[in-house]
């Protein structure tokens, strides 16, 4: 089902509710796969229902306490967002951002090898896309490697891919082992996305912007 409002007491502002926690919020930018901010993100904020960000402020304690922080690209994702995609899709000129983010699979084909999805979990708010951040002492933070970058489009992002270098493998389970430890499922194809197991609406795809 669709539903237009997330109940209030439910979306939380990770920036707000984890302290230390980073939002890159990549898709109100244009540092993404399409390289233009995209509909339905109208604030710089990665939101996500209260019972996921409670799991991920475990998740984010156990990382502070080794000099560490989660860098959350994208949480929950409307709809519109989602169907910004799917036009995009469509058009198959616009390879602009190609070489950055999917050099060896071909547009047609992003959604049928799993990278994008036309009904996304992000849209039921509690899905995240992260990574870990190595924190300085300026409060500023370097991404670890994690073999290829965030929303990289290829057989090498896929979590367990064996060809990339044994430090970014290391980094990819020090993620997923982290993350599950405190209920979230890996997804198989992107090493940076993960669900919630216990999701409060696994049904419920929300149409309301980030704001
Ligand atoms: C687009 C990418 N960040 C992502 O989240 N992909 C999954 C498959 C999705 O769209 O739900
Ligand atoms: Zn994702």
């Amino acid at each position: 089902a669709e539903t237009e409002a997330v109940p209030d007491a439910e979306l939380v502002d990770l920036g707000q509710v984890i302290p230390g926690l980073v939002c890159e919020a990549r898709y109100f930018g244009n540092e993404n796969f399409i390289g233009e901010q995209i509909d339905g993100y109208l604030a710089p904020k990665c939101l996500l229902t209260r019972r996921a960000a409670q799991q991920l402020a475990y998740v984010q304690k156990e990382l502070e306490a080794f000099g560490m922080t989660l860098v959350v690209f994208d949480g929950y994702r409307p709809q519109l967002a989602v169907d910004h995609f799917v036009r995009w899709a469509a058009d198959l000129d616009d390879t602009k951002m190609k070489t950055a983010y999917y050099p060896n699979v071909p547009k047609s084909k992003l959604f049928e090898e799993g990278y994008i999805a036309a009904k996304s979990g992000h849209s039921r708010a509690s899905t995240i896309d992260l990574s870990i951040g190595k924190t300085d002492k300026n409060g500023g933070y370097t991404l670890l490697e994690m073999g290829t970058p965030f929303d990289f489009f290829d057989v090498l992002s896929h979590g367990e891919n064996p060809d990339i270098p044994a430090d970014a493998r290391g980094n990819r389970l020090l993620l997923r082992s982290v993350m599950m430890r405190h209920g979230f499922k890996p997804y198989s194809a992107e090493w940076w996305h993960f669900t919630l197991e216990n999701e409060p609406f696994p049904t419920t795809y929300f149409t309301e912007p980030v704001e």
